[in-house]
């Protein structure tokens, strides 16, 4: 979409990896930009051999193999199937990626099945982010940070906590926590444990379709609160904050604010070019909106309140303090 100032993949080229060329087309995982290295603690992880701009496309893979959704009897069963058919190099793949339950299920614990992607370790404080490219069938991985040669590349495997399922060595907020003694970092970890609380309570209310209806202006304030905390702790591009930018979208269209709706989409669509590249479907579904916000099917669902045309008058947004007074009616 041409009037969208575009950050992503497409415009970034420190890292010679991009969605021209597929992972999957070669089977490497040392290439000229990462690498596989042993983690302390953590096995085998991909690490940064070149500096990598935020937005960059890091890896865009093709599964090993897939299998249709069935009864978790049947799984290990059909992987078993589908494995044999495969390369004997694709194979040896598959089984060198790391099993979550080696006893009970050989292979179908091993949870996502890519060559490369599979060796990105956790972080609580990742640089990178994954998504599934539903039009193009292929895991992508995008820097949301820049990352510097010899840095571990790192993904957030949930929203962190007990569901992680390991003891986890990662130098974000939980390295603080059982480690660290300096009063800085303490501090630091206050800081980011009471954010990380409130982004939970936060995110938990702002996509409340009942509070959208009857109180806008509350939701509104619940999204901006969540946008700041969620630049803080995570930085520019992260599906968090796209998802929290759709959330405010729906706000401010349910009651026929266009003009709102429009500059929300284009922010959830410049979160999305950073975190999955211009070739998503959500990305481009948010190009779409901020082009269109009125062909959202809840335009006016609530009423027209606030009913402003796309292109209204509002403040320049270089003047940050003024052009947010507006953005989110204070
Ligand atoms: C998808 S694999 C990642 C590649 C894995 N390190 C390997 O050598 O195959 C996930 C497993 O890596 C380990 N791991 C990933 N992130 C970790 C972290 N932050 N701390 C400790 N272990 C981690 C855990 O054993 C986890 O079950």
């Amino acid at each position: 979409m041409a009037s969208l100032v575009s950050k992503g993949a497409a415009d970034k080229g420190t890292a010679n990896t991009t969605g021209a060329r597929h992972e999957d087309d070669n089977k490497v995982t040392t290439t000229p930009d990462k690498t596989v290295k042993e983690i302390p603690g953590k096995g085998r992880g991909l690490v940064a051999r070149v500096d990598i701009a935020t937005g960059t496309r890091i890896l865009c893979e093709k599964p090993l193999l897939t299998v249709q959704p069935m009864a978790p009897s049947e799984v290990e069963r059909a992987v078993a199937a589908k494995l044999k058919l495969l390369p004997k190099t694709e194979q040896r793949q598959f089984l060198s990626l790391h099993n979550h339950y080696p006893g009970r299920y050989p292979l179908s614990g091993i949870g996502g099945v890519y060559a490369t992607a599979s060796l990105i370790n956790h972080s609580c404080v990742p640089n990178a982010h994954h998504s599934w490219n539903r039009g193009t069938g292929r895991e992508t991985v995008h820097a949301i940070r820049d990352i510097s040669a010899g840095d571990e590349i790192t993904i957030a495997y949930d929203r962190g906590g007990p569901l992680l399922g390991f003891q986890c060595e990662c130098a974000g907020g939980c390295l603080f926590t059982s480690s660290s003694s300096s009063a800085a970092a303490a501090l630091l970890l206050q800081a980011s444990d009471s954010r990380r609380l409130r982004l939970r309570r936060l995110d938990d209310s702002t996509g409340d379709a009942g509070l959208m209806a009857r109180n806008p202006g509350k939701s509104l304030r619940l999204c901006r609160a969540l946008l700041r905390d969620l630049a803080d702790e995570f930085g520019p591009g992260n599906a968090l904050l796209a998802r929290t930018c759709y959330d405010a979208f729906q706000v401010c269209v349910a009651h026929g604010d266009l003009a709102r709706a429009a500059v929300f989409a284009r922010r959830m669509y410049e979160a999305r070019v950073v975190c999955e590249g211009e070739d998503s479907p959500d990305t481009q579904r948010a190009a779409a909106l901020a082009s269109d916000p009125a062909g959202h099917a809840i335009f006016k669902a609530f009423g027209s309140a606030w009913q402003t045309p796309r292109d209204a008058v509002r403040p320049p947004e270089q003047d940050e303090a003024r052009f947010n007074k507006w953005l989110f009616q204070e």
